[in-house]
């Protein structure tokens, strides 16, 4: 769990934020007593009266813990500091002068029942020693209650990738705003659950977790065209095509055609469905006035005819979703096709279609931006960590979603949702966010082991708490 719609900060980009409330009359030493503070609310109500070990740790991650001790303290707790080493300059110097109680080292420490781990935060630079991982693993372990001060100590900040922090951990408080290390990667098995303290410091960003976005009901004077006209682009698999069609039209859009050479099967007599010879075919039809926004890729197959569909889609000026096949077809080329189209474009690739587009180094975030960058597309780069990222700048980053959706179809389903926010009018990364939620939230709806066509079924009830 994260706190939705949170601002999400680089290391750097905290450390600006902090200098810059410096520069307004903040001290340093009210915001390390404010951040405490802050751990020390939350920490007291789970402590429950028990033995509480404070870990910390050299710098201002060790200066938090010794006021979050001092709280504890004065709360009538029984607390025991165990540190890395004495900070020796600054407000954590100071708040290590104001501790009281006792210390011990970090290597004779006991295992007590609640642990706050203070050891290290945004400044970890390399990976933790040894010795330090496993005793900090071993009083993790111990401990029936773990909470750590703004990350697990040994974490990236800026990457999610573990640099020694331990499983187990309770609870994270994060100070001031999230770091992408509570979203991404080993983040999302080392945090447990994140909350955000607001400790004051103004925070710009264009970077936030995923929130339940503010649907709109339909108006009195609405109607199936103002609804949105998605046409879903049919193919090899014509299961996927009618999967995306049936998300769109449970995701809300006024009206929706499945567009192919053969359009088919079993599908809602809702879905209107329309035969189209070759790809000029194709271009001419999507082209048409009405058609509000065009979803291709999901079965659309990699032979020469898919590729002939794809090609005559992508010159239509018409908003467009982008999946699958399409993603696969577009390959190391993505990036210069999509750049040259005028109208807006959404791509939703999963790890493996990501990498093979753009490749590129960083984090999950970078690559994302600078896909999205190069592409002039808005990327849903997929995964238990989803970010979005628009040619903007903006990012939005949504976990936690079930681990159920890993199965065949669920991909298809995502971009018929996207396909009807589109078509509804939604532009960029929001329409992506909403798109995700929606999703994500189907999913936990489903409850386990569902399949793909059961999660259009929830996307109603999804909608419903989103009005
Ligand atoms: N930026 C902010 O807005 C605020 C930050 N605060 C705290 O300050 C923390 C950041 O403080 P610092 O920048 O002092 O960094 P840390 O306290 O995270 O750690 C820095 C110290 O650890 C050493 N170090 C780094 N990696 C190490 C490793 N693998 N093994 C051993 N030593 C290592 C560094 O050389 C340095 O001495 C935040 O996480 C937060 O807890 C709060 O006090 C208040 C507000
Ligand atoms: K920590």
């Amino acid at each position: 769990m994260i706190p939705p719609g949170a601002p999400i900060l680089t290391a750097d980009a905290m450390r600006a934020a902090e200098e810059a409330a410096f520069a307004r009359g903040i001290s340093q030493d009210e915001l390390m007593e404010r951040a405490g503070a802050a751990v020390a609310r939350e920490a007291v109500r789970f402590a429950m009266g028990r033995p509480v070990l404070v870990l910390a740790g050299p710098g201002n991650n060790g200066g938090d813990a010794y006021v979050v001790a001092r709280h504890l303290r004065q709360a009538g707790l029984d607390v025991l500091v165990a540190a890395s080493g004495a900070p020796r300059h600054g407000a954590a110097e100071r708040m290590h002068a104001r501790w009281e109680g006792p210390t011990t080292s970090l290597y004779g420490a006991p295992v007590r029942s609640v642990l706050i781990d203070g050891l290290f935060g945004t400044g970890v630079t390399r990976p933790l020693e040894r010795s330090i991982a496993a005793v900090f693993a071993e009083l993790v372990r111990g401990a029936d209650f773990t909470l750590a001060i703004d990350l697990p100590s040994g974490m990236d900040t800026d990457s999610g990738a573990e640099l020694g922090a331990p499983r187990g951990i309770d609870a994270t408080i994060a100070l001031g705003a999230l770091k992408p290390a509570h979203v991404l990667d080993d983040g999302l098995s080392r945090c447990g659950h994140v909350l955000l303290a607001d400790i004051g410091i103004p925070v710009e960003t264009g970077w936030y977790s995923v929130c339940r976005p503010a649907l709109e009901m339909p108006g009195p004077q609405s109607h199936k065209y103002s609804r949105g006209l998605v046409a879903i682009v049919e193919g090899a698999m014509p299961g996927a095509g009618r999967l995306a069609a049936r998300a769109a039209m449970a995701g809300g859009a006024g009206y929706v055609m499945l567009v192919g050479q053969t359009p088919v099967g079993p599908a809602p007599d809702a879905l209107v469905c329309r035969a189209i010879d070759d790809a000029d075919d194709l271009a001419d039809f999507l082209a048409g006035d009405r058609i509000d926004a065009v979803v291709l890729g999901p079965g659309l197959g990699r032979d020469r005819r898919a590729e002939s569909f794809l090609r005559a889609s992508l010159a239509v000026d018409k908003p467009m979703v982008l999946d699958g096949d399409a993603l696969s077809l577009l390959g190391t080329g993505a990036a210069a096709s999509l750049a040259a189209r005028e109208a807006p474009v959404w791509i939703t690739p999963h790890a493996g279609e990501f990498d093979r587009m753009f490749g590129g180094a960083g984090s999950k975030i970078d690559r994302t931006l600078e896909a999205a960058a190069a592409s002039g597309a808005t990327v849903v780069h997929k995964g238990g960590d989803t970010v979005i990222a628009g040619p903007d700048g903006s990012v939005r980053v949504l976990t936690g979603a079930s681990p159920w959706l890993s199965t065949a179809g669920t991909g298809d389903v995502l971009a018929g949702i996207l396909g009807a926010q589109v078509g509804q009018g939604s532009s960029g990364v929001d329409a992506a966010a909403a798109a995700v939620w929606l999703h994500g939230r189907a999913a936990q709806l489903a409850g386990p082991a569902f399949f793909a066509d059961q999660l259009v079924a929830e996307l109603p009830e999804a909608i419903g708490e989103c009005l």
